[in-house]
């Protein structure tokens, strides 16, 4: 596997720009990757994908994340690599039975009751998702010195969405129903994911992860004291543990969809770095989060597919807004698969020659 990134101009990557942000300084120009920056727009994943069989199979093969992860890295020279994986390795690594259906998206055999939260095995979970932390050192010996290596796994209730459902899902009629019906019994649940997420983030982290990122992708969904209860609280627990263990390496939350209601989940949950979808104003963030911690975001990522006029537009209202305090330049949500490889190139080219880059 061809793992030379030598097309990387250095010049374009300042040293540990993406840490350095994370404490707080606010960079001339801000470090950027973007979500999902490694998938099935490039055709060098898809060469790959098809290579490993199925998606968890390209999550697992330590040799394929790895390639996988650098790809965007050596096209567009981001800040920062993610690792390639999925939130639905926690599961699998806890022995509930996941896969892709081509086309479908994830599914899971439900888990709807105390039964089937006593069938899975936290004991193994180390074990079981043992070459994800391979691909992480891996990744880690690959990189330059200034890429920084992020990991992450999904929130709690994130998790618990297609732990409890089985699919992807817009209503959430299982899981909130167990939770609303039987809280104390959801919560053993949402404890368990807080525990093992602590232990699959601290493991990352261990194997040469530099900044962790949880991702709630679905905390838009719950109602404010639902928000406070399942997304707010098992993050502080999750950000409090892994200071305890690690102190320095920062986290990221992406409470994506909660609106007003990111301001709490910065306020009350320790997390060091704010990631915002796309619908959040950019006049409020300033106000609201960044003067707490700093902000990433939140370009629309069908801006992306567009591309021209409106692509520099958008990104150009968001570095000059953003960009006056400390800020990571991402999307609002990941990189679709439309995706023209050729506009994201534009988009770095605006971003690392920023501000000479910007004509108004
Ligand atoms: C909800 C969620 C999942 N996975 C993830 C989330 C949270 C973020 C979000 O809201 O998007 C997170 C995730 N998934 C993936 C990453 C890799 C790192 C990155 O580049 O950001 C990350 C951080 C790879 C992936 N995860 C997945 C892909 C596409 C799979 C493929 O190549 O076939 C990638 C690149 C699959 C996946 N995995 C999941 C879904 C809903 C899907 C889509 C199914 C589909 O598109 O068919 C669960």
């Amino acid at each position: 596997m061809e793992i030379a990134l030598s097309q990387i101009q250095p010049q374009s990557r300042p040293d540990r720009l993406l840490l350095r942000t994370l404490k707080g300084e606010t960079a001339p120009r801000p470090p950027f990757w973007l979500m999902r920056q490694a998938g099935r727009y490039l055709p060098e994943y898809r060469e790959v994908r098809a290579q490993a069989g199925g998606f968890l199979d390209l999550c697992l093969k330590p040799d394929l994340a790895t390639e996988v992860t650098l790809q965007p890295i050596r096209r567009y020279g981001m800040d920062a690599a993610i690792l390639f994986s999925d939130i639905l390795i926690l599961p699998h690594a806890l022995g509930q039975k996941v896969w892709f259906a081509e086309g479908e998206g994830p599914r899971l055999d439900p888990i709807r009751d105390q039964a089937g939260l006593d069938r899975l095995d936290v004991a193994h979970l180390e074990e079981r998702a043992e070459p994800v932390y391979e691909a992480v050192r891996r990744i880690r010996a690959a990189l330059p010195d200034p890429v920084t290596l992020i990991g992450f796994a999904g929130s709690p209730w994130t998790v618990a969405t297609y732990m409890v459902e089985g699919a992807g899902s817009k209503e959430f009629l299982h899981a909130k129903g167990w939770a609303y019906k039987d809280p104390a019994g959801f919560q053993r649940l949402i404890d368990l994911l807080v525990e093992t997420t602590v232990t699959h983030l601290s493991a990352q982290i261990r194997a040469g992860a530099e900044v962790v990122q949880l991702f709630d992708s679905w905390a838009g969904a719950l109602a404010p004291a639902e928000f406070a209860r399942w997304s707010i609280a098992p993050t502080r627990a999750i950000v409090r543990a892994l200071r305890d263990k690690h102190p320095g390496v920062p986290v990221i939350g992406f409470p994506r969809g909660a609106g007003v209601g990111i301001q709490a989940y910065v306020e009350q949950t320790g997390v060091d770095a704010v990631s915002l979808d796309t619908s959040v104003p950019l006049d409020w963030a300033v106000s609201a989060l960044q003067s707490r911690v700093p902000v990433q975001g939140n370009l629309d990522p069908m801006a992306l597919v567009a591309g021209g006029p409106a692509l520099r537009r958008a990104a150009t209202d968001i570095l000059s807004t953003l960009g006056k305090g400390p800020f990571i330049f991402n999307l609002g949500h990941g990189i679709v698969q439309q995706t023209p490889p050729e506009h994201v190139a534009e988009l770095a080219h605006l971003i690392q020659e920023w501000p000479s880059s910007n004509q108004g």
